[in-house]
């Protein structure tokens, strides 16, 4: 159990369960291929079956830590810096955002878009599940939508995505990871026959970095 005190700054986003933080090259979606520095937030409560951090969900397996430290770790290395999770919407993120951006970074966020929009971004990928849609604030403002191709149905659900996110939103299928000898060549016949969708992989899981 937190102290009142932080939990009150956990509910103010002064402090956030921080997981992890680690330098890398943004492996998925569109600025696949970039350097940035990745910010992990604890907590989640979608439950996806096949989500590769469950370590994550739990927020109290993780120190709530001082917004100001997070970014003063943040700062000293690439311009942009994805905050992802967990789910990072599970808080309040005017304050991490707004420090970020006080700093001139790139502040992009990986997202099921489970609960409403908070913080200010340049850049919203979300990433729908079936088993707690997103938010209508995420729907209008996410850039890409990213669908997680695990099996057949998820075209289905993919398209129907398609017609709820903002019209400016690049569409993307990315194969999830332990299907992915069987899904990437229907992702690839079907972006073939459906060119308005991109494809996305992990490409950092082939390159084996974090
Ligand atoms: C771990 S999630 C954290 C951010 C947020 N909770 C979300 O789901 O968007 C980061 C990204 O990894 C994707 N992802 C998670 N597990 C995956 C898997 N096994 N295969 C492919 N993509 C996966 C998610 O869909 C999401 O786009
Ligand atoms: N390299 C790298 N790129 C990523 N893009 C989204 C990730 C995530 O877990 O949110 C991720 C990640 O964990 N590593
Ligand atoms: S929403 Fe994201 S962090 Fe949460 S279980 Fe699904 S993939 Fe994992
Ligand atoms: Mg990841």
């Amino acid at each position: 159990m937190l102290s009142k005190e932080i939990q009150l700054e956990v509910n103010k986003g002064a402090m956030l369960p921080l997981m992890e933080e680690f330098y890398t090259i943004q492996g998925e979606g569109f600025h696949t291929g970039t350097a940035a520095y990745f910010i992990r937030i604890g907590g989640c409560d979608v439950g996806c079956h096949w989500c590769d951090v469950k370590e994550s969900w739990n927020a109290e397996l993780h120190p709530p830590t001082g917004v100001d430290l997070i970014v003063k770790n943040a700062s000293a290395y690439a311009d942009t810096v994805v905050i992802t999770g967990g789910e990072p919407l599970t808080w309040d993120m005017t304050l991490l955002t707004q420090q970020l951006k006080d700093k001139n970074l790139k502040v992009h966020i990986e997202t099921s878009g489970a609960y409403p929009l908070t913080g200010t971004w340049d850049w919203i990928c979300l990433s729908p599940k079936k088993n707690k849609l997103p938010t209508q604030t995420v729907y209008d403002n996410a850039h890409e939508l990213k669908v997680i191709i695990y099996n057949k149905h998820d075209f289905i659900f993919a398209e129907e995505q398609a017609e709820l996110v903002n019209d400016n939103a690049i569409l993307f299928l990315q194969p999830e990871w332990s299907k992915k000898e069987e899904m990437t060549p229907l992702i690839v016949e079907y972006v073939m026959n459906n060119p308005k969708w991109r494809v996305s992989l992990q490409t950092h899981k082939y390159l084996n970095i974090p």
